[in-house]
C-alpha cells in the first residue's frame, strides 16, 4: 500500500530533446538532473523522431535515448522541452513532431500541464525568440509555461559569454576555445529543472484536491445573457424601437396591478398621457387599423404596469399567462382576433417564448372613457 502511495506521488517529467550535434542533450541531462533534485520527481529523457536519420548517430552518446511517440505526451506531469535553436526556431524535427499533436490538443489533454523550454545555439543569435516563439506551440495547447526569469544569473561567471536568458536556459555551443555547456549554463538549466518538477508537483496536488487527472483544467458552462447582466428585455424594447409609457395611475380605488403568488394581475385601457387613444365604436366611429394602435397602447399599458410589478426588470418575468380583449364593437361584429393579434403578436416579439400566453377575445356594449379596447393580462414572475 506504501509502495502505490509513493508511486502516486512521483512526479513523472518528460525531457523531451532533439539534437544534431549533442549540445542540446548535454543540456538535456542537467535538466534532468535538476528536476531530480526535487524529492520523489523523476525525469525520463527521451528523443524526438527524427525525419531523416543521422548518418553517424550510432556513435553518438545520445544513441541509446529512446524516441518518444506523440500520443505518450499526455503520460507525464510536466515536460520540457529541448531543441537546437535553427535559424531562431526549435528545429525542424521538433516541428514536425508537435505538428502530430493536434488530437492531443483539441482533447485538451496538455491543458494546464507544465512545461519548459531550453535549447542548444551556435553564437547565440535569435535563441531568445527562438524559445518565445517555442512558447507559442505549448500556450495553444494551454500548457502552464514554467521560464527562468533571473535564476542562477548571480551565482554564474559574467566574463564570459553565457547562454543563460529569462524564458529558458539555453547554452552557446558556437563560442571558440570554451567547453560547452558551460557551468554557469548548466547551473540555469539545472535550476530550470527543479522549478519545472516542483511546478508539476503543485499541479499534481491540485489535480488530486479536485480529482483530476490530467489536463482539461475545467469544464463550465458557457456565459449567459443572464451572467452578463444584459437585461434581455430592454434590449429586445430597443430593437423594436419601443420606449415604454409611464405606467397609467389608477382612476379609483384599486391598484394598477396584484401581486397573488408568483402571479400577477393587470387591466388597461388605451390611455395615453391621460387621454384615450382613438376612443369610440369600432367599425362606426373607429377604423380597423385605429383599433389596433389602441390595442397596441393598451398593451404597452400592460408592460409599464408588469415591468413596475417586476422590480423595475422585466427579465424578471417568467411568462406571460393569459391575455383578455375586450373590445367596443357593434352587434354581429367578429374580427376580434385580429384586432388582439396587435397584442398578442407585440408579446411574443418582445418576449419570445416567454410571452405566448392563451388568450380570450369579446365584443362590448361599452367600455371605461369610451376606450376602443380594454386588456386584462396574467404574467408569471420569476
Ligand atoms: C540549420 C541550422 C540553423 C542554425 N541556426 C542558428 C541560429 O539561428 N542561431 C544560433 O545561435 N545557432 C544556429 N545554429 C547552430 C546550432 O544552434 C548549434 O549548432 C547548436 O549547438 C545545435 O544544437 P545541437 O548541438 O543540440 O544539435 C544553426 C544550425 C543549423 C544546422
Amino acid at each position: 500500500q506504501n509502495k502505490m502511495k509513493d508511486e502516486h506521488s512521483t512526479v513523472k517529467v518528460l525531457v523531451l530533446f532533439n539534437t544534431v550535434n549533442g549540445g542540446t542533450y548535454k543540456m538535456a541531462q542537467e535538466i534532468a538532473a535538476g528536476i531530480e533534485d526535487f524529492p520523489g520527481a523523476k525525469a525520463i529523457l527521451k528523443q524526438v523522431p527524427r525525419i531523416k536519420p543521422l548518418e553517424n548517430e550510432m556513435k553518438q552518446p545520445f544513441a541509446s535515448v529512446p524516441y518518444a511517440n506523440i500520443s505518450e505526451l499526455t503520460a507525464y506531469d510536466a515536460i520540457a522541452f529541448g531543441s537546437a535553436v535553427h535559424f531562431g526556431n526549435m528545429s525542424a524535427d521538433m516541428r514536425y513532431f508537435l505538428d502530430q499533436s493536434v488530437n492531443i490538443w483539441t482533447s485538451r489533454k496538455l491543458e494546464g500541464i507544465p512545461a519548459t523550454v531550453f535549447m542548444s545555439a551556435g553564437s547565440g543569435a535569435g535563441r531568445e525568440a527562438a524559445i518565445l516563439s517555442f512558447w507559442n506551440t505549448l500556450a495553444i495547447h494551454g500548457m502552464m509555461i514554467v521560464p527562468t526569469g533571473i535564476m542562477g544569473t548571480s551565482e554564474i561567471d559574467k566574463s564570459i559569454p553565457q547562454g543563460n536568458t529569462a524564458f529558458g536556459a539555453s547554452s552557446l555551443a558556437g563560442i571558440p576555445n570554451s567547453i560547452r555547456p558551460s557551468k554557469g549554463e548548466l547551473h540555469v538549466a539545472r535550476l530550470q529543472g527543479y522549478a519545472l518538477a516542483k511546478a508539476a508537483k503543485g499541479h499534481q496536488l491540485t489535480n488530486s484536491l479536485t480529482g483530476q487527472t490530467s489536463g482539461l483544467t475545467r469544464q463550465v458552462s458557457p456565459i449567459t445573457d443572464k451572467d452578463q447582466k444584459i437585461n434581455i428585455t430592454e434590449t429586445k424594447l430597443k430593437e423594436l424601437n419601443i420606449s415604454l409609457p409611464k405606467a397609467p395611475a389608477p382612476v379609483g380605488n384599486y391598484k394598477p396591478y396584484r401581486v397573488s403568488g408568483k402571479l400577477v394581475f393587470i387591466n388597461q385601457i388605451a390611455l395615453n398621457n391621460g387621454k384615450v387613444d382613438h376612443p369610440g365604436l369600432i367599425e362606426k366611429e373607429v377604423t380597423e387599423e385605429q383599433a389596433r394602435l389602441a390595442t397596441r397602447q393598451t398593451l404597452l399599458n400592460v408592460l409599464a404596469v408588469l415591468k413596475e410589478a417586476a422590480g423595475g426588470n422585466l427579465d424578471n418575468v417568467k411568462q406571460a399567462v393569459q391575455l383578455t380583449g375586450y373590445f367596443y364593437t357593434p352587434a354581429g361584429y367578429t374580427k376580434h382576433a385580429v384586432l388582439m393579434n396587435e397584442a398578442s403578436n407585440l408579446l411574443v416579439q418582445l418576449m419570445g417564448e416567454k410571452g405566448m400566453h392563451t388568450r380570450a377575445t369579446v365584443g362590448a356594449s361599452s367600455l371605461p372613457m369610451n376606450s376602443s379596447v380594454e386588456i386584462q393580462a396574467i404574467f408569471e414572475l420569476e
